[in-house]
């Protein structure tokens, strides 16, 4: 196997290109400039984040977890992760057509996620049912899940947002 490509896809530096059919998804363009907590600082030591959508319409990302994530020695905090389910299964709910806020998150942590470590975030919308949209993910990196999330999403008028 080459091992330089194997390392690529789970590896310590931020290479955050998207996998085989993924084709990039720019969120900013797509909902404005406002996910600055986890997507705003693509050059510091908290996040780097870049979004993709699969062959089947799903948005993924590939997520670096940088030092200031940290919660447990060498590890990211749960609310870290928690943040990234959070905006990715969000982003999810908008990248389908709806207009949401999170109103009910569930995050089960799974394994300690390394610092610096890239891994991918999966999503998948399941339900549409009135106002509420159910978004389901995890972020996972080969066959290590570190937390599965269930996003409960409301949606609202887009007027009520402002979107910048
Ligand atoms: C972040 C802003 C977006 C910016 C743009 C880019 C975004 C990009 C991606 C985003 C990434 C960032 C993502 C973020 O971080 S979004 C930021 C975090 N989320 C919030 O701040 C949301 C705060 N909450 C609210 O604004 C209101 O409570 C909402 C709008 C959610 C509902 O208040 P509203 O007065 O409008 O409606 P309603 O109360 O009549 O409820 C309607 C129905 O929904 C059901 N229900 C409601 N809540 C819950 C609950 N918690 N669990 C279970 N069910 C719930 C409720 O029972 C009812 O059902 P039914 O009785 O009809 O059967």
């Amino acid at each position: 196997m080459d091992k330089t490509h194997a390392n690529s896809t789970c590896s310590n530096r931020p290479d955050l290109r998207g996998e085989i059919n993924w084709i990039p998804f720019d969120a900013a363009a797509f909902v404005g400039s406002s996910l600055r907590f986890v997507s705003g600082d693509p050059e510091g030591n908290r996040f780097r984040v870049s979004y993709y959508l699969d062959s089947t319409q799903h948005l993924k990302a590939k997520v670096w977890f940088g030092p200031e994530t940290e919660g447990p020695p060498g590890h990211a905090h749960g609310g870290a992760m928690a943040a990234v389910v959070d905006e990715v299964l969000g982003l999810a709910a908008w990248a389908a057509g709806y207009s949401i806020v999170v109103g009910n998150l569930s995050v089960s942590f799974r394994n300690m996620l390394p610092l610096h470590k890239v891994v991918s975030v999966e999503t998948k919308v399941v339900s549409a049912e009135g106002r509420k949209i159910m978004v389901h993910g995890r972020i996972y990196c080969e066959k290590t899940t570190y937390a599965v999330g269930e996003c409960l999403c409301i949606t609202i008028q887009p007027k009520n947002i402002n979107i910048r």
